[in-house]
């Protein structure tokens, strides 16, 4: 840990939903009670496309400081001078659009998941970072646990052997009380076109993201190498996938990696089941759902001797015993920017950019389409994803 003065990053906040509620209020944390001494948060403007108002609500709600600032737009927020990063905590539809924006404004950014519609979109993010040495992040929270760390040291360190298959399920039953239908509106984001709504982008990165963190990632850079992908979707009455499953095979590798997700059945109701297994030749580690804020993790060997982990996330007594768990990403961006790095090592731009291109042909197979607006990798300041009129 750092000694001297923390390192301090200063957030703007695009978008007030719901994920950006939650970020928000983990930013609010002490690093204290997560043990961190070397950077700190502070959240300096927040802004909304449906109001000024909205924003001041928002700045309220998560009981932020009194003079953070408070946009009616996200142009005006993009050029706020006292703004480091940029956290886009709009819809999938809006992040190309969105986070163009804040980079060609000159601002670092943490960009949601899932990264972007398209891969190409994702490249031209990359290459707009590369060129403007600007920080990018895909925020994929769940890599930055102690838990997700832990998991990857006990395969570097050889705990299961060699590692020949991951299996990964994220799945939510959200089906209606009555008829044959899903919970959600036809206009919310899981299942709204218009907004890159489906199974697959939203839920499916989750299981993906265990298969490339232990199939890909881990791997000497040399011997990277992007899956061949078989996939199957189902599509809801809207268009969007309600369900897909994905096999990754990594030829030169000898592994497979098998990811699913559906909205029409939970993971495990009773989370008995692990929501991922990762098998290799001497054991499995089974991590048990949900696969986007797993707390505890199994570690099985061959001879069936097992032995099971708890890892909590910390919470802050000072702010209602509150912590989700997406501080540990904020403070990557954190670290990386206090270490002059435009991209974090645990997510890097060309793992994102793989994974975009995985769940790409994934869409492709399953016959799922998106409109042009939301496709489109031409960069527009005045598109209604950025204006606010969309
Ligand atoms: N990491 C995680 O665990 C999670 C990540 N996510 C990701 O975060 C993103 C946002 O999800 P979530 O917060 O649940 O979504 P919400 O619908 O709750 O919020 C999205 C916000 O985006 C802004 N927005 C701008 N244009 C639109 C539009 N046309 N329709 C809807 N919203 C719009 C709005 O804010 P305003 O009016 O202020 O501009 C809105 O409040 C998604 O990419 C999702 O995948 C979501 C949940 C969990
Ligand atoms: O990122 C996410 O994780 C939790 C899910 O419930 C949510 O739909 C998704 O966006």
């Amino acid at each position: 840990m750092a000694s001297g003065n923390p390192y301090t990053l200063k957030w703007g906040i695009m978008a007030t939903g719901g994920i950006a509620e939650t970020f928000c209020k983990d930013l609010l944390c002490s690093p204290a009670v997560r043990g961190a001494d070397d950077v700190r948060h502070e959240i300096v403007a927040v802004a909304s496309s449906s109001s000024s108002k909205r924003a001041a609500e928002f700045l309220q709600k998560i009981n932020g400081a009194f003079d953070a600032k408070t946009y009616g737009s996200y142009s005006e927020l993009v050029v706020d001078p006292n703004v480091d990063i940029i956290y886009v905590a709009t819809p999938h539809s809006h992040h190309f659009q969105n986070t163009m924006l804040a980079l060609e404004a000159g601002k670092h950014v943490l960009c949601e998941k899932a990264f972007t519609v398209t891969a190409a979109q994702a490249r031209k993010l990359v290459e707009t970072a590369k060129a403007k040495n600007l920080f990018l992040m895909e925020a994929v929270w769940t890599r930055y646990f102690p838990l997700s760390i832990k998991v990857r040291e006990l395969i570097t360190s050889g705990e299961i052997g060699t590692v020949f298959r991951t299996i990964g399920d994220l799945s939510i039953n959200s089906n209606a009380e009555e008829g044959s239908g899903l919970s959600f509106a036809d206009s919310h984001r899981m299942v709204n076109p218009d907004l890159a709504g489906g199974a697959t982008l939203d839920l499916g990165v989750y299981p993906l993201t265990w298969v490339f963190q232990t199939l890909y990632h881990l791997q000497p850079e040399q011997d990277k190498e992007a899956p061949t992908v078989i996939a199957s979707s189902n599509k809801y009455t809207t268009g969007a996938d309600e369900n897909t499953a994905i096999i990754c095979s990594f030829p030169s590798h000898n592994s497979i990696g098998i990811a699913s997700t559906t909205m029409r059945a939970d993971t495990d109701p009773e989370n008995v089941v692990p929501a991922v297994r990762i098998q290799g030749s001497k054991g499995e580690i089974q991590v048990f759902a949900p696969a986007y804020r797993p707390t505890k993790y199994r570690v099985v060997k061959k001879n069936g001797e097992a032995q099971t982990f708890d890892v909590p996330q910390p919470a802050d007594p000072a702010r209602n015993n509150w912590g989700h768990g997406m501080f540990w990403e904020a403070d990557e961006c954190a670290r990386c920017l206090r270490d002059g790095k435009l991209e974090s090592a645990t997510l890097p731009w060309k793992e994102s950019i793989v994974i975009m291109e995985t769940m790409e042909e994934a869409l492709r197979q399953g016959g799922i389409t998106y409109p042009e607006l939301i496709t489109t990798d031409v960069y527009d300041p005045k598109s209604p994803l950025n204006t606010g009129n969309q």
